[in-house]
C-alpha cells in the first residue's frame, strides 16, 4: 500500500463520473464532502496487499496515527487514489482494505471521512506546506 499523507487546511471533494462498472454504492450526501485542519491520506491499495489485508491495515494505521501524532491532528480523510502505485490491488480487495483502514482509525478515536470509491472526483485541496505537512509511507504484509 502507498500513502501520500496531506497536512491541510482543508480537502473536499465532489463526486463526478463512475470511474469503474461497480463503484462503491453511496447515499447523495456522501457525493460532497469536507473536512478542515486534516491528514488526507491519499492511498493506493497493491497486488502485493492482497496476500495479508489485514496486516497491511494494521500496518497502514500505525503510519496514519504516527504522522496524525507529528502534526497534531485528529482527524484523517481516507482517500483512494490510484495512481501512486503500477500494481494495484483488485478493487473488491482495495475498497475493503480502505473501509477496515477507516474502522480501525475511528476505533482509535480519530475523526475521519472516506471519500467514495470508484468514482471519478473533482477535489480541493489546501496543503498547510509546513516541512511534515507532505509525506508518503508505503506498507506491505511482512509474510
Ligand atoms: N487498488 C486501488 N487502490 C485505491 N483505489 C482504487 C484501487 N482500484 C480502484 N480504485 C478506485 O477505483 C477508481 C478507478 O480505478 S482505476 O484503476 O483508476 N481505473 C479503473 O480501474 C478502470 N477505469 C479501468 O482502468 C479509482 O479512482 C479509485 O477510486
Amino acid at each position: 500500500m502507498r500513502m501520500l499523507l496531506i497536512h491541510s487546511d482543508y480537502l473536499e471533494y465532489e463526486v463526478r463520473d463512475k470511474a469503474l462498472k461497480n463503484p462503491e454504492p453511496i447515499s447523495d450526501e456522501q457525493r460532497r464532502g469536507r473536512l478542515e485542519e486534516v491528514l488526507a491520506v491519499f492511498t493506493s491499495v497493491e497486488k502485493v496487499d492482497e496476500t495479508n489485508p489485514d496486516e497491511v491495515v494494521e500496518k497502514a494505521v500505525a503510519e496514519i496515527k504516527d504522522v496524525a501524532s507529528q502534526v497534531k491532528t485528529n482527524r484523517v480523510f481516507v482517500y483512494p487514489f490510484a495512481h501512486l502505485s503500477s500494481e494495484l490491488a483488485r478493487p473488491d480487495v482495495a475498497l475493503k482494505v480502505l473501509q477496515k483502514v477507516e474502522e480501525r482509525l475511528k476505533e482509535e478515536g480519530f475523526e475521519v471521512k472516506r471519500a467514495p470509491f470508484g468514482y471519478y472526483k473533482a477535489f480541493k485541496l489546501s496543503c498547510k506546506g509546513h516541512p511534515l505537512a507532505e509525506l508518503s509511507r508505503t506498507v506491505v504484509p511482512s509474510g
